[in-house]
């Protein structure tokens, strides 16, 4: 990567015009022409959908400044989240005189995530600075690359269906200090910590069709930024950010106008403001109206979306080149250094999970852990997929509730695929499967689960221990006696609680099923 003097204004401002050219080149044979597909929620009406995300940069670094940042990212950081406005520099603050020096490692993100997008990524971009005034941008302007951007054209594949949504460009932007209205006092916070952080903004191109493709295309993102380690992606934690641009048109006719929604803070909440905006669109349209060019809010308890806004209203940003930034030159030899270094893409880990024999939906659940990398793979699935996916599910379940990720996941492959073999051939039982499962994880166990389950008795009972079983079976209908009445008056729902009971007696050694029958048994026997 170099850094050349800058250039004067003039001369960045050529590369504005170039900003339609690429539109024409290479896309068009990716982008098929989408069937008309009648949505029976709006019929005779096509909804065009197009989005601009905003991903926090995952670097130890602010863009420009070199301060901490201290952002959503500070787990990766590695301390607990900062005081506010402790990790400010000058620069963040915009103290006259003090000047930007790029962060080299949001660049490598970036490009990566341009890779990962298969955008082009190009050899020359350049910084701009949009003007606006508000509490949160301390310098009255947000460096960004909007007309000579770091990547332009890639696409993305969505994982369900055929579609494909095109990416109009990424790029290199500032994160704005976050202000905090406090109704009480009547006053805004300002807390400059997430001032200048890294953004990269992903826009697409209006694509998507349904509030739901949009979904989907968000989480496919997410998992991929996840994937090449460029974001953490949380739209709840707001290190990923939303703006919905949503139009519609009678079928055959031209896009409609458009109108762009904000703050978003989950894909739920997005999809309906699409919902919303779209039944909004259609109102206007039908009763004879226009739709006015607006940017608009959404109420989430009203599940509505709301004006903020209409163009004309829209800030005038004065775009100009920064002064104080020379254009970034990627050499190609950087640009492929970055392209061998990445990593396994979601999709192509998609491919491989299905390949193992797995059904798309369980695929899609081992994707969302970690973006399906770290899954491993001891041999053949075979006869034992259901059971091994419930195992799975068990797995990532009890992860969940003692807040582990999959990484801190002490089990592996070989312990895991052992004790699903167990399971299956009745060496345990699905019940001991799990407790041996809990006390891998939270004694963090080395021993394999053969070893374990002997040391904690939980081997199966074979069917010579049938006795032992029987007299579990009379212990739970003596401490139960209410729910034992209710069986035998024929309640049958009730006798759950007595085969739980023996199970417990048992330490989940016994037979779900055999206990069934013999509580059954024992019970008409009695009358
Ligand atoms: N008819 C349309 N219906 C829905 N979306 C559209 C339509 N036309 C364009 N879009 C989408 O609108 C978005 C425009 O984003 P872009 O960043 O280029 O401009 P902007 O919203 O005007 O600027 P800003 O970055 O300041 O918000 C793109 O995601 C594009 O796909
Ligand atoms: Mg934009
Ligand atoms: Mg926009």
């Amino acid at each position: 990567m170099n850094l050349v003097r800058p250039r004067p204004i003039w001369r960045a401002q050529c590369h504005w015009k170039s900003q339609e050219l690429w539109r024409f080149k290479g896309l068009r044979g990716i982008h098929k022409q989408r069937e008309r597909v009648e949505d029976r929620r709006w019929p005779g009406w096509e909804v065009v959908v197009g989005i601009e995300v905003h991903a926090q940069i995952k670097s130890r670094k602010k863009l420009f400044s070199g301060e901490y940042d201290s952002g959503v990212t500070t787990a990766f950081v590695g301390d607990t989240k900062k005081a506010p406005n402790t990790a400010v520099s000058c620069f963040d603050a915009a103290l006259p005189g003090t000047l930007p020096s790029l962060n080299p490692k949001c660049v490598e993100l970036a490009v990566r995530t341009a890779l990962a997008l298969n955008a082009h990524v190009q050899r020359r971009s350049a910084f701009d600075r949009k003007h606006y005034f508000y509490p949160d941008l301390p310098s009255g302007y947000q460096i960004t690359q909007r007309y000579a951007p770091l990547a332009r054209g890639g696409y993305l594949k969505l994982s369900r269906g055929d579609v494909t949504v095109r990416i109009t460009q990424l790029q290199l932007e500032q994160d704005t200090a976050k202000s905090t209205f406090h109704a009480g006092r009547r006053v805004s916070l300002i807390d400059l910590n997430r001032a200048g952080s890294g953004l990269m903004e992903i826009v697409s191109e209006p694509d998507m069709r349904s509030p739901e493709e949009a979904g989907d295309y968000v989480r496919t993102l997410q998992t991929l930024l996840r994937a090449v380690g460029s974001s953490d992606g949380s739209m709840e934690l707001g290190s990923l950010r939303c703006d919905i641009n949503v139009s519609v048109n009678r079928h055959g006719q031209a896009p409609g106008t458009r109108c762009e929604i904000k703050n978003l803070n989950s894909i739920k909440f997005m999809m309906t403001a699409i919902t919303s905006e779209v039944f909004h669109h259609i109102e206007l349209l039908e009763s004879g109206r226009t739709v006015p060019q607006e940017t608009r809010g959404f109420d989430e308890d009203k599940a509505e979306t709301f004006k903020l806004r209409s163009k004309e209203d829209s800030p005038d940003y004065r775009y100009m080149p920064d002064p104080n930034l020379p254009p970034l030159l990627l050499s190609q030899e950087y640009i492929e250094r970055v392209r061998s270094s990445m990593p396994e893409l979601p999709s192509e880990t998609r491919v491989r999970l299905l390949s193992m024999g797995l059904s798309e939906r369980d695929a899609d659940v081992l994707m969302t852990v970690d973006a399906g990398r770290e899954v491993g793979f001891d041999g053949e699935i075979g006869k034992g997929a259901c059971l091994s996916h419930r195992m799975t599910h068990d797995l990532l379940g009890q992860l969940a509730a003692r807040k582990e990720t999959f990484s801190d996941n002490p089990v592996s492959v070989k312990h895991m695929g052992e004790l699903i073999d167990m399971v299956q051939s009745g060496k345990v039982t699905g019940t001991s499967g799990k407790t041996l499962l809990r006390h891998m994880i939270s004694h963090r166990s080395l021993d394999s689960p053969s070893k374990l389950a002997k040391e904690l008795g939980l081997i199966a009972l074979s069917r010579d221990d049938s006795s032992l079983v029987k007299e579990w079976c009379l212990e739970a209908i003596e401490e139960l006696p209410q729910q034992a009445e209710a069986v035998r008056k024929g309640n049958l729902p009730v006798l759950n609680k007595l085969v739980g009971k023996v199970m417990k007696l048992g330490k989940g050694r016994a037979n779900a099923e055999t206990v069934r029958t013999l509580l059954l048994a024992l019970l008409r026997q009695e009358r």
